[in-house]
């Protein structure tokens, strides 16, 4: 058994050379795409988010070196003053302590109130006069000042509360103090000088700071003292005195990274304020972004990475589209060149400008191939032609020996005519048909057993050559003599033999024999004259074992004409024909 042909997917459910390429280029350039903008975008992530946490911890450090710069300057000034002659030497209860108040107030807005206290805490001197004559002996600032330049954290108002307007936003009035002790020349005590500064001004510096370090990026500064209470913002600062927790707990106490503020999350930092004073503030600066103003360079960056791969990626699509319909356009073409090859038995015109060196080198296969085997097939047409003849006329001239041979196996070579192996044959035929057919019809067939007479003398006065020809002519008058389905045969030496088929009685064989006994009588032998014969007649009879008793009849029947006489017709019936 052949093996079964294996199963294929047809040409045609198979996906197309363009649309594979595409896909392949397509999807590989995507691929490329993500991958490098994915990296670009996650390394641009991380520099921006960094550049981010700069920008909030460089907010809080700003924040606080400015503001511990300005209480310096301020402590500083306060300081000065207190070692000014005037201060050191003169009344201080003078015009002109009174003047250099007011100057510095003047010099300085945040300075919501300059005094100078005696050493026992009554006011003597003051801007706008406030507090004059009054004891400020129990003031935090005064007990510290008498010792020591001081710094005092941030305070409501109270003596000065009613004397100085109201804050525009409605928050109660703050100051942060600052106070320095005057001393005489021999360091004894004279008094203490001391300003108030509004509190507002140390926010404004703050919020200046968060504001201008990045606009519009949403930072903001917080204050925080020693003991995590919020300073500023006012908002936050009365959240938390009504018991609201607006601070992350932070792990190690600093405000540093991503911290959850009233549910929000902030890029957060701190700054410590080092104020080189000895109020030791132990405030802190915490810088904060919401996270999401953080991230919206990022988030931008993103959306354009997007845009711009998305851009790329129809680009580079549409790129690898061309370059695969310009790969599998000759590919196509070839195909359907080669196509036309199988249908037209030609070699059509191959695509002159295949798009490539290696399709160009197919094309070129493909035409030699396509030559090669065109002119294969031609020559197999001829030698299957010229096969096809020599095959012929072979059989022609096997045909023809055949039918010499058959011939030569059947004739008898001198007059042309059935020879006796021949004769026995359709003898036996005949016998064989009529065992078959004779009972149905009562026809059968006959024998007829021809002998020239006086043969001899022919031979004898003319010579054998003479005889031969007298033989010859018998046999054609013989030949002509019988009907197409009778059968003529040469019985041996002169003697001839003619079988009758189908025969409807015996008189149908003696007329046969008498036709031929008188065709002969009448011919003319050429240089022998007249001739006649004998004819033994006779009929096959069913109890014939084979062909030898008719035979022998049609032998005993001619024996019988000649010894009566010769030229005449004798029938010799089998007892069951008769
Ligand atoms: N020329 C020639 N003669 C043949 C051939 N075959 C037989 N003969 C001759 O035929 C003659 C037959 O002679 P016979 O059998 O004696 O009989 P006949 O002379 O014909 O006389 P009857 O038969 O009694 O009339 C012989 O002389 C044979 O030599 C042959 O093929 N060619």
């Amino acid at each position: 058994m052949p093996d079964a042909p294996e199963r294929s997917t047809p040409v045609h459910r198979l996906p197309s050379l363009r649309g594979q390429l595409s896909l392949v280029l397509g999807g590989l350039a995507l691929a490329i795409l993500a991958a490098v903008g994915g990296y670009l975008g996650s390394v641009a992530t991380q520099e921006l988010y960094t550049a981010q946490q700069v920008v909030v911890r460089s907010t809080a450090q700003f924040a606080a070196e400015l503001l511990a710069a300005q209480l310096r300057d301020r402590e500083r000034e306060i300081e000065l003053l207190s070692l000014a002659p005037h201060m050191v030497e003169g009344a201080l209860d003078s015009q002109r302590v009174r003047d250099s108040l007011d100057r510095r107030a003047a010099l300085h807005d945040e300075f919501a109130w300059l005094g100078v206290a005696s050493p026992d805490g009554t006011v003597l001197q003051a801007t706008g006069g406030m507090l004059a004559g009054r004891s400020v002996a129990q003031r935090e600032w005064f007990v510290a000042a008498r010792e020591r330049v001081y710094v005092g954290d941030v305070h409501e108002a109270k003596l000065l509360a009613t004397m100085l307007p109201a804050q525009p936003n409605g928050e109660p009035t703050r100051f942060i103090d600052f106070a320095a002790p005057i001393r005489d020349a021999e360091g004894r005590l004279r008094g203490v000088v001391a300003a108030h500064a509004h509190w507002r001004w140390v926010t404004g510096l703050v919020e200046g700071v968060a504001r201008r370090q990045s606009p519009g990026a949403g930072i903001d500064a917080l204050i925080i003292d020693g003991q995590g209470r919020v300073l500023y913002p006012e908002a936050m600062k009365v959240a938390q005195a009504n018991g609201a927790d607006v601070l992350p707990k932070v792990a190690g106490g600093r405000f540093e990274g991503e911290l959850g503020f009233d549910g929000k999350t902030y890029l957060t930092s701190e700054a410590p304020l080092q104020v080189s004073t000895n109020a030791g503030l132990g405030w802190r600066i915490v810088a904060r972004q919401p996270l999401d103003m953080a991230l919206r360079p990022v988030r931008d960056l993103t959306r354009e990475l997007v845009l711009l791969g998305v851009l790329a990626a129809a680009v580079l699509s549409f790129a690898a589209l061309l370059l695969a319909r310009r790969i599998s356009r000759p590919v196509e073409q070839l195909a359907r060149v080669a196509a036309r090859v199988e249908a037209e038995r030609r070699i059509p015109d191959f695509p002159d400008r295949p798009g490539a060196r290696e399709l160009g080198r197919l094309s070129e296969a493909m035409q030699s191939m396509a030559r090669s085997l065109l002119s294969t097939e031609q020559e197999l047409q001829q030698a299957n032609a010229t096969l096809e003849a020599q095959v012929q006329q072979r059989t022609a001239e096997l045909q023809a020996a055949n039918a010499a041979l058959e011939h030569l196996a059947t004739r008898d070579p001198l007059t042309g005519l059935h020879n006796r192996r021949s004769l026995d044959a359709r003898l036996a035929e005949a016998q064989a048909l009529d065992r078959r057919y004779a009972v149905s019809n009562g026809r059968v067939h006959g024998l007829l057993l021809v002998d020239a007479d006086h043969f001899k003398r022919v031979n004898d006065q003319f010579g054998h050559p003479v005889g031969d020809a007298v033989l010859r002519q018998l046999a054609t008058l013989l030949q002509a003599s019988i009907r197409v389905t009778d059968m003529a045969a040469r019985f041996g030496g002169e003697e001839f033999a003619v079988l009758l088929p189908e025969l409807a009685g015996p008189q149908e064989a003696v007329m046969a024999a008498e036709k031929i006994r008188t065709a002969v009588e009448a011919a003319v032998f050429p240089g022998v004259g007249k001739l006649t014969i004998s004819v033994g007649v006779s009929l096959a009879s069913p109890d014939d074992v084979d062909v030898r008793p008719l035979i022998d009849r049609a032998d005993a029947a001619l024996y019988e004409a000649k010894r009566g006489g010769r030229n005449a017709v004798v029938l010799k019936a089998a007892d069951a024909v008769a």
